[in-house]
C-alpha cells in the first residue's frame, strides 16, 4: 500500500534557520495522524512541504506516492487547510462552493451544501464578514468537499468553540472512515487528538522525536516508580526517556518493544497526553540519544 507521506532525511531551512531537520517518516494509509509539538517546532513547515507549498532544502518527500503539488491530479488528491483558514473575502459562501465544484473533479456538492446548512450559515454571506471560526468552517468544508484521498489540516480546530470543535472532530473521523480518507492534523490540543488520532508524530525543535501507531506507542512505554536508583541500574533493553528522582524514589518513563520485566517497581501505562508531554519535556537530543533510532524502528514497523 502506498504511504500517504514518505520523507527521507527531509530538511527545510528559511535562510540559515532550520525549520525541519533530518525528518524521516513513513505513514501508512488509512490513519488519522496527529502532529504535535511546541510553537515553532516545524509542524506547519512539514505540512506545507506535504502540499507542495514549500520545496525542501534537503532530503525528499512524497505524498500518496508522488511529488507534492506536482500538477492538477496531485492537487485534487490532497485537501489542505492552512493555519489561518484563508478564504476569499469578497466571495460569498455559495461562490466558494461553486469554485470548489469548478476546480475539483470529485467535488461532493451535496456534502458541502449540507454542511453549510448544518452550520446555519447563509450561503449569500460574504466570506469576509464571517467570524474567525465560521471562516475556518468554510475552509474545512471546501477542503473536505474535494473528497481528497488525504486531508491535511493545520490547527483546524483552533478557532472553533468547544462544541463546534467536538462536532467537527466527530464528523472528521466519521467522514474519514466512510470515504477512506487519510487525515493529518496538527493541534496543540492533545486531548482532542487523543480522541481522534490513531497515529502520532511528535516534532520538537525541528526534529521528529516520536512517530508511530498510537496503540503500539502506548504499549511500548511505561512509567515505573522504584526505590532511588541510577538509570544505568535498570535492566538492559529499557530505553530511558525521562527520569525524575526524590530522596527515596525514582520515576522513569521507559520504552521497550518486549514485555516489561517484573521487578520491584510499580509500573503504569501512559496516556497519549503523558507520552507527548514526556517527549516534549525531554527535548534535548543530547540527553536522550536513543529516541531518534526508536522513531526509525517504529516507522519501518508501521510502514510494513
Ligand atoms: N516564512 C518563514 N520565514 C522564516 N522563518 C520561518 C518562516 N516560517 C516559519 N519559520 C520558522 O521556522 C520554524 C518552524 O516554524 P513552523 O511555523 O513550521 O512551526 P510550528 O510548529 O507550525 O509552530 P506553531 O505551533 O507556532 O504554529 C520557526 O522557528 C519559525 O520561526
Amino acid at each position: 500500500m502506498t504511504a500517504i507521506l514518505q520523507a527521507h532525511a527531509l530538511g527545510m531551512q528559511y535562510g540559515r534557520r532550520p525549520a525541519l531537520t533530518d525528518c524521516t517518516l513513513n505513514i501508512p494509509p488509512g490513519h488519522v495522524v496527529g502532529l504535535v509539538g511546541p510553537n515553532g517546532a516545524g509542524k506547519s513547515t512539514l505540512l506545507k512541504l506535504a502540499c507542495g507549498l514549500l520545496n525542501p532544502t534537503s532530503g525528499s518527500i512524497s505524498v500518496l506516492g508522488n511529488t507534492p503539488g506536482s500538477g492538477p491530479g496531485q492537487l485534487a488528491r490532497v485537501g489542505f487547510v492552512a493555519q489561518d483558514a484563508p478564504v476569499y473575502t469578497n466571495l460569498s459562501i455559495a461562490d466558494h462552493l461553486r469554485l470548489g465544484a469548478r476546480l475539483n473533479p470529485r467535488w461532493d456538492r451535496g456534502f458541502a451544501e449540507r454542511r453549510i446548512a448544518q452550520l446555519d450559515l447563509d450561503p449569500k454571506q460574504k466570506a469576509g464578514k464571517l467570524s474567525g471560526g465560521q471562516r475556518a468552517q468554510l475552509a474545512l468544508t471546501v477542503a473536505a468537499g474535494k473528497r481528497p484521498e488525504l486531508l491535511i489540516l493545520d490547527e483546524p480546530v483552533a478557532g472553533l468553540d468547544p462544541l463546534a470543535r467536538r462536532e467537527f472532530l466527530k464528523n472528521l473521523t466519521k467522514s474519514a472512515a466512510e470515504n477512506g480518507t487519510s487525515v493529518i492534523l496538527s493541534s496543540h490540543l492533545i486531548s482532542d487528538l487523543e480522541r481522534v488520532c490513531d497515529y502520532l508524530i511528535v516534532l520538537v525543535s525541528s526534529r521528529v522525536r516520536l512517530a508511530g501507531k498510537v496503540d503500539q506507542l502506548i504499549a511500548a512505554h511505561h512509567r515505573i516508580v522504584c526505590t532511588l536508583r541510577d538509570p544505568d541500574a535498570l535492566p538492559t533493553g529499557l530505553e530511558v526517556i525521562s527520569a525524575e528522582h526524590t530522596d527515596r524514589h525514582s520515576t522513569f518513563v521507559v520504552r521497550t518493544d518486549t514485555p516489561l520485566p517484573a521487578e520491584d517497581w510499580a509500573a503504569q501505562p501512559l496516556s497519549m497526553e503523558d507520552l507527548v508531554l514526556t517527549y516534549i519535556g525531554t527535548a534535548d537530543p543530547g540527553l536522550r540519544p536513543a529516541t531518534q533510532g526508536s522513531q526509525t524502528a517504529l516507522d519501518s514497523e508501521a510502514g510494513r
